[in-house]
């Protein structure tokens, strides 16, 4: 029997290839009210984990559960979890429609689901059309709505936005976070961190198949700490100045100073108090696609991004482990 709480638990979850460690001992829980997704660049075992959860894949070590138990002791699986994986074929000289009531005769619920599901995907209008004359942004809805026949509690997505159009994007994300803001579960899977910037709340990002960051969104940018980029000029003058304040300066390259530890208001005050001028200002953007290629470098090898210092050792607060964790 399940506990009803929509809530997906991984523990200790590996799965091997014969010699490809696909996934290695993947410890995450995905909440119900919040948008998760799960992020790695291509072949970091994002698939192998959905197919897990889903009781395709049976792993080699570890659990996957969904309300507390694992998807095969589901009842009637289809009311609790829908899911949408890669590659979903349609029988293309069927409609929309008709695609859907073969669903819903399977899974037992009633044939006006169909239309419903249509409607909140935004398909509607393309009812008595045929799949196999579906765009891919159109079979992506088609897909979703077979997942929401069952009126699922958990939603898993592998990879939504794949040859989506930014309006396709912009409506799915409004969907996941409406589906969520009602209490319910979504595990979303991409390997691009910019395009589920704003859909997700909480991260889980996977690199060789490891935890390399398990948490809020927010925490990973506040991880980052900014720094303001200053001109001055007296730049010894003002770097005394803000070592008085416990500042940490940086000399860079170009003659700028860089400050951590306060925003540029506050470091043009103390400026101005010393009676340095300054030149320029600039406030450093966090960029989160730059965090993520760092996290996730290990599996890209060569990725070149090195930002020494703006990163405590692996296996610090939030973090999976060394070397960095779909
Ligand atoms: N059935 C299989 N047999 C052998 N190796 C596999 C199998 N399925 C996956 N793998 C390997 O396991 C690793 C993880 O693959 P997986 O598809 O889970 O990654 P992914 O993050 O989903 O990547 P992508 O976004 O490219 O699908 C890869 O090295 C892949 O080649």
């Amino acid at each position: 029997m399940h506990d009803g709480s929509g809530r997906i638990l991984v523990q200790g979850l590996s799965k091997d290839f014969g010699p490809v460690h696909a996934v290695r001992n993947l410890d995450f829980a995905v909440h119900p009210g919040t948008v998760t997704g799960f992020l790695g660049p291509n072949g970091s075992g994002k698939t192998t984990t959905l197919r897990m959860i889903l009781g395709l894949v049976t792993p080699t070590a570890g659990t996957a559960t969904i309300n507390g138990v694992p998807f095969e002791r589901l009842a009637n699986p289809g009311t609790i979890v829908g899911a949408v994986l890669e590659a979903q074929s349609f029988h293309p000289g069927r409609t929309a429609r008709n695609h859907l009531r073969s669903y819903a005769a399977a899974m037992n619920v009633p044939d006006a689901q169909a239309d419903r599901v249509l409607e909140l995907v935004g398909l509607a209008s393309a009812a008595q059309r045929k799949a196999g004359t579906f765009s891919l942004g159109m079979r992506q809805r088609l897909s979703l709505a077979t997942a929401l026949l069952g009126d699922p509690q958990v939603l898993v997505l592998d990879e939504p936005v794949n040859g989506l159009d930014p309006e396709g994007i912009a409506w799915l994300r409004n969907f996941l976070k409406a589906f969520a803001a009602n209490g319910r579960t979504v595990l979303v899977s991409s390997h691009l961190l910019r395009e589920m910037e704003h859909t997700v709340d909480h991260v889980v990002i996977v690199s060789r198949g490891e935890c390399v960051y398990n948490g809020h969104l927010d925490e990973l940018r506040a991880a980052q700490r900014a720094r303001v980029l200053v001109q001055a000029g007296d730049p010894n003058a003002l770097v005394a100045a803000l070592h008085q304040e416990s500042l940490t300066v940086e000399h860079l390259p170009d003659g700028r100073l860089a400050v951590t530890g306060a925003d540029a208001p506050r470091v043009a005050d103390l400026a101005l108090q010393a009676g340095v001028a300054l030149y320029g200002m600039q406030e450093e953007r966090v960029d989160l696609e730059q965090l993520f290629f760092q996290l996730t470098q290990g599996q890209y090898g060569g990725a070149q991004i090195q930002q020494p210092g703006q990163w405590g050792p692996p296996g610090g607060a939030g973090f999976g482990g060394p070397g960095g964790g779909y």
